[in-house]
C-alpha cells in the first residue's frame, strides 16, 4: 500500500499535510503522535473511509478510491467498538462476510475458542477486553491484507494486552498481512513495530525503522560532583534528573557533545540501552504520552 502525498482539509483546517510512506506486508507499522495530531484521520483515509483532499492511497499501484473493490483488502478497527455494540456475534459475522469475500469463519471460531469467547447476543455485553479481542479476531478473519488498528490496547489490562500482542505478532509472522497501529503506548510499539512514523500537526515529522533510530542517539547516565552543568543540559536532551544523577540523550555521532561532557569530568559516564519512548520524549518534549 502506498500513501501518496495525502492532504486532508476539513472546514478550512488542514488535518493532514502531504503524508507519504509505503506499507509492505509482513510489517507492523506504528503511527504515533499527540492527541489531535491526525492519526485517526490518516488511518481512516488509508481504509478508504475518508477521501483525501489531495493525494491518493494505492494498493498494487491502483487507487482505492477509483477501484472501490480494493477496499476489501483493508479493515479499519476503531478505538471504540461502540458502533458494533448492538449486533450479536452472529449478525456481525454475517455483515463482515457480505463485505469481505474471503472471510474465514472457521479461523474466527478457532480463535474465539482459544480465547474463551462465547458467541453472544449483544456485543455490548462483552467486557471491554473481550470486545477488543473479538474485534481484533474478526479483523484478522476478514483476511484483509492491511489491518488498521486505532489504539487497540487502550484501557485494557495486562493479560488482554499480552493476548492481543500475541495475535498480532503471530498473524504478521505467518501471513502476508501488514498491521498499522496507532498507539500512545510507545513501549508496546517498540516491542511490535518495525517501522515507526511520528505524526506532528498532520505531517510526518519522522519515519524510522526502529533499529536505525536507535543508532541515531545514545542514552547515557551521568553523575557530576554538583548538579548537571547548564551547558550540558543545553546541548543534550535531558530525560531525567534526580539530584546529581542525570540521564541524557546525545546524538551518537557528535564528538563535540562528548568532548563537552568530558570537559566537566563526570564521576560516572555510563551508556544505557535506549527505548523508543526515550526518543519520543526527547523529540516531543517531556510527555510520556506522545
Ligand atoms: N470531521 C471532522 N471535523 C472537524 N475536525 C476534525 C474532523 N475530524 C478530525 N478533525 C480534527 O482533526 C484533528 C486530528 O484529529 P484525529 O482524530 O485524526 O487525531 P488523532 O491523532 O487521532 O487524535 P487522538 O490521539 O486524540 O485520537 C483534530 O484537531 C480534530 O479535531
Amino acid at each position: 500500500m502506498e500513501v501518496k502525498h495525502i492532504s486532508k482539509v476539513i472546514h478550512h483546517q488542514t488535518i493532514l499535510a502531504d503524508i507519504e510512506f509505503e506499507v509492505i506486508p509482513g510489517n507492523i507499522v506504528g503511527i504515533v503522535g499527540r492527541n489531535g495530531a491526525g492519526k485517526t484521520t490518516l488511518l481512516r483515509s488509508m481504509a478508504g473511509i475518508l477521501k483525501p483532499t489531495k493525494g491518493d492511497i494505492t494498493i498494487d499501484g491502483q487507487s482505492i478510491f477509483l477501484k472501490p473493490s480494493l477496499k476489501a483488502q483493508t479493515i479499519f478497527v476503531p478505538d471504540s467498538s461502540e458502533a458494533l455494540k448492538n449486533y450479536s456475534t452472529k449478525e456481525l459475522i454475517y455483515l463482515y462476510k457480505s463485505i469481505y469475500p474471503h472471510f474465514d469463519q472457521q479461523y474466527l471460531e478457532a480463535l474465539m475458542n482459544r480465547f474463551s469467547l462465547e458467541p453472544i447476543n449483544k456485543i455490548g455485553n462483552y467486557s471491554k477486553g473481550m470486545k477488543a479481542l473479538f474485534t481484533l479476531i474478526v479483523a484478522f478473519a476478514t483476511k484483509a491484507k492491511y489491518i488498521l488498528l486505532d489504539e487497540p490496547t487502550d484501557g485494557l489490562d495486562v493479560i488482554i494486552k499480552k493476548q492481543i500482542l500475541q495475535i498480532l505478532i503471530e498473524e504478521v509472522a505467518d501471513k502476508d498481512v501488514a498491521v498499522i497501529i496507532s498507539s500512545h503506548r510507545l513501549d508496546e510499539l517498540e516491542f511490535m513495530a518495525n517501522d515507526v512514523i511520528l505524526i506532528k500537526d498532520g505531517r510526518v515529522d519522522s519515519h524510522y525503522e526502529l533499529d536505525s533510530m536507535k543508532e541515531l542517539y545514545k542514552k547515557i547516565q551521568l553523575v557530576f560532583e554538583t548538579e548537571l552543568p547548564e551547558e550540558i543540559a543545553e546541548n543534550t536532551y535531558v530525560l531525567e534528573q534526580t539530584g546529581r544523577v542525570s540521564t541524557v540523550l546525545i546524538p551518537r555521532d557528535s564528538t563535540a557533545v562528548e568532548e563537552l561532557i568530558s570537559s566537566y569530568h563526570p564521576l560516572l559516564y555510563e551508556e544505557l540501552s535506549m527505548s523508543l519512548e526515550d526518543y519520543f520524549i526527547a523529540k516531543l518534549g517531556g510527555d510520556d504520552n506522545v
